[in-house]
């Protein structure tokens, strides 16, 4: 199918719901009101301790090309929206402000990732594509971190473009992998996007192709000088893994040869014994490269036996986050300009205590140790305090509120960065090497409770006494509301 709308853009990628609620808004005159939005999610992935937050180099490419075509409005129109609406939404464009996590940063539930303050009728308008965007990059991102965790110092590599959920994942995929250790994709087009490194080897139709290893393996080697052998084609240790060593022998320095890959049968008795074959050929630098539906719990059992494995191909089960598909990040209103003119706060209330907002305009700072450097947890304050001003801080859990502390000698860091000023982008992507650089630095500040992928300890995620009281003003302001409506008879004024 050819695309029929040259002038495609992003911004219908919404849901109908938020175009509704943004004619509501126009139609009664509030659409100008300021709002503050913010993005988190509830609850952590895979049972990991933390998560790397990935998303915001798209989020800025949105919001700088975020404006409705003649395409977009020629569509709406079609469904049936009136022309003043449409004609306000031909000049729309994004002149709010976004302050944001630095990609690579890590995070946790309840923490803002992200927070709109914009006219409610943008900052409503972007909610799906920013959802989208996070929910994704951050879950792949977090992913690939725990994966490199159980990894540790070998080699991982991103293999997944086939298997990912179409083009976009697979390298917006792929990027957030890297972000979160991966060293490497296979997926050119990311490489050639972002800068990362991009690797392979070959596969088995190559040697199905030139229908002997030998032959394969040499007609890869004319024309490539690094040379990653796939020897599992036929029989690993008979023909596979000796012919490789024969091919490389033969060639001498004419290559480098890096190594083999194993992409089936059992990975821990085949790599020790082409790690034995290898050596006993001289071959001791050579690498082992292993593929085949791996993920973290794969990978430790192998390494528990006592597998020789230098690098690792993770597809599938990286790119599509194959035991969590959803991240589950929400954005909600928690501030409203009311008809004075004054910042109000807003709440959702729930039966479900974690999903109760934590109203009001604030600031979330992550506590770190003067003494040994590390985090004491993140601490959600109002936008009027100034942690850093303080001797000493109480930690109040959000929930489990019997849980608090006194922290004293800290540094509070503010997490959130301002990235769009009044609509203009202000903040500058750092490149992904460092990005990946600075997860890896803000892992170091995190106890290993925290980071072992079984059963980790529940990072702290604390509001201050202020943020606290607000919380219960605003409960209590709801509950009354529901108590004066139920003894009026349920009538609605
Ligand atoms: N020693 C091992 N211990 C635990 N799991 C292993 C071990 N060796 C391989 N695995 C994993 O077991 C699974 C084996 O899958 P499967 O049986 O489909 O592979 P295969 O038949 O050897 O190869 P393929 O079907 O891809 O040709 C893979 O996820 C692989 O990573
Ligand atoms: O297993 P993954 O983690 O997804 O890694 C990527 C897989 O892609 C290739 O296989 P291919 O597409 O040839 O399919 P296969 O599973 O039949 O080998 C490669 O040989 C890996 O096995
Ligand atoms: O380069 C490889 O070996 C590779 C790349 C993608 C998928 N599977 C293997």
């Amino acid at each position: 199918m050819t695309h029929p709308y040259a002038d495609d853009s992003l911004t219908l990628h919404t849901d109908l719901y938020q175009i509704n609620m943004a004619e509501a808004y126009w139609a009664d005159g509030m659409h100008e009101r300021k709002a503050v939005f913010e993005l988190f999610f509830r609850k952590l992935p895979f049972g990991n301790g933390y998560a790397i937050f990935a998303g915001l180099e798209r989020i800025l490419e949105f919001i700088r090309e975020f404006h409705f075509t003649e395409s977009d409005l020629a569509y709406l129109k079609d469904q049936g929206y009136r022309d003043d609406f449409l004609d306000y939404l031909k000049d729309l464009r994004f002149t709010g402000n976004i302050y944001s996590m630095q990609e690579g940063e890590l995070a946790f539930p309840q923490v803002p990732l992200v927070r709109v303050e914009a006219s409610l009728i943008e900052a409503q308008l972007i909610e799906t594509a920013l959802l989208n965007i996070v929910n994704f990059q951050t879950l792949i991102a977090t992913k690939s971190s725990r994966i490199k965790q159980v990894v540790k110092d070998e080699i991982v590599m991103e293999f997944g473009s086939r298997r990912a959920h179409e083009m976009d994942a697979a390298i917006w995929g792929a990027r957030a992998a890297y972000i979160g250790g991966a060293e490497a994709t296979s997926n050119v087009r990311t490489g050639k996007l972002f800068g990362i490194p991009i690797s392979g080897t070959h596969a088995h139709s190559m040697v199905q192709a030139y229908k002997s290893e030998y032959e394969a393996f040499h007609a890869y080697a004319k024309r490539h000088r690094k040379c990653v052998f796939l020897v599992d084609t036929y029989d690993t240790l008979n023909i596979g893994v000796p012919t490789a060593i024969q091919v490389a022998k033969e060639l001498g320095d004419k290559i480098d040869f890096i190594g083999i890959r194993l992409d089936s049968g059992d990975i821990a008795f085949l790599s020790k014994e082409a790690r034995r074959l290898l050596d006993e050929a001289g071959f001791t630098e050579a690498k082992i490269v292993v593929s085949n539906d791996l993920d973290e719990y794969t990978i430790l059992n192998l390494k528990a036996q006592g597998a020789k494995v230098d690098m690792w191909g993770i597809g599938t089960k990286l790119i599509t986050a194959y035991d969590q598909p959803a991240l589950g990040a929400v954005y909600k209103l928690v501030s409203i300009e009311n008809e004075h003119g004054e910042m109000e706060d807003t709440i959702k209330i729930s039966s479900t205590t974690e999903k109760v907002t934590t109203p009001g305009e604030k600031r979330i700072y992550r506590i770190i140790d003067k003494e040994n450097g590390k985090a004491e947890g993140d601490y959600i304050t109002m936008k009027d305090e100034d942690p850093n001003a303080e001797e000493r801080i109480k930690m109040f859990h959000p929930v489990h509120t019997f849980v608090s502390k006194f922290v004293t000698n800290f540094e509070a860091i503010d997490l959130q960065h301002h990235v769009v000023k009044d609509g203009e982008i202000i903040y500058e992507n750092p490149t992904l090497p460092d990005m990946q650089a600075f997860a890896k630095q803000n892992l170091e500040v995190l106890w290993d409770e925290y980071k072992r992928s079984l059963n980790p300890e529940e990072y702290p995620v604390d509001l201050s006494q202020k943020c606290w009281d607000n919380k219960m003003r605003n409960i209590q302001e709801v509950k009354d509301m529901v108590d004066a409506h139920k003894s009026s008879g349920g009538r609605v004024k």
